[in-house]
């Protein structure tokens, strides 16, 4: 037996994910940089919550470091759980409708505002919100 625990054994790395919601409900995806596990694969914008950190400090501090947006306001939408060969991850999607400043690719990642999502490939845990986000814009005050 192996001393070295799988990925799916050690505790789960936080992740702040952020929809930005415009009124019409288009959402903003961006494609995976080089480099980063899952390369050129679509994503909401975000990233791992540091440690001590909030998690909603750090989703505004993911949205200005690939973005350049201020979040005004997010409200915590639902929590996904996924093992990846790369790492055991929580992510924690938030809705904002609310952010100042224009979307900047600080990153060097492509970006596209999406209605109903069409863009592939999507990483495998952030798939199934596709389809809640669609039901999200049929019944929008319904949670
Ligand atoms: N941002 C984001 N990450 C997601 C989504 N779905 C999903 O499975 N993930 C996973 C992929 C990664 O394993 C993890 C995010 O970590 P990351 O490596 O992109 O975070 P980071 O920007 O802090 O990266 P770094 O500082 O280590 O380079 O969450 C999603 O929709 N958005």
């Amino acid at each position: 037996m192996s001393d070295t625990p799988s990925s799916s054994t050690v505790r789960p790395i936080d992740v702040a994910v952020g929809i930005l919601m415009k009124t019409n409900g288009d959402v903003l995806l961006g494609q995976r940089p080089d480099g980063k596990p899952y390369a050129g694969y679509w994503e909401f914008p975000g990233g791992k919550v540091e440690k001590g950190e909030a998690i909603i400090d750090a989703l505004k501090r993911e949205m200005l470091e690939e973005l350049g947006v201020e979040i005004l306001s997010a409200e915590p939408w639902c929590g996904v759980e996924h093992v990846y060969p790369h790492a055991h991850v929580r992510l924690h999607f938030y809705i904002s409708r609310e952010w100042r400043g224009e979307p900047q690719s600080l990153e060097n990642q492509a970006f596209a505002w999406q209605g109903s999502v069409g863009v592939e490939p999507l990483l495998p845990a952030t798939i199934p919100l596709i389809e809640w986000l669609d039901r999200l814009r049929d019944r929008p005050n319904v949670d």
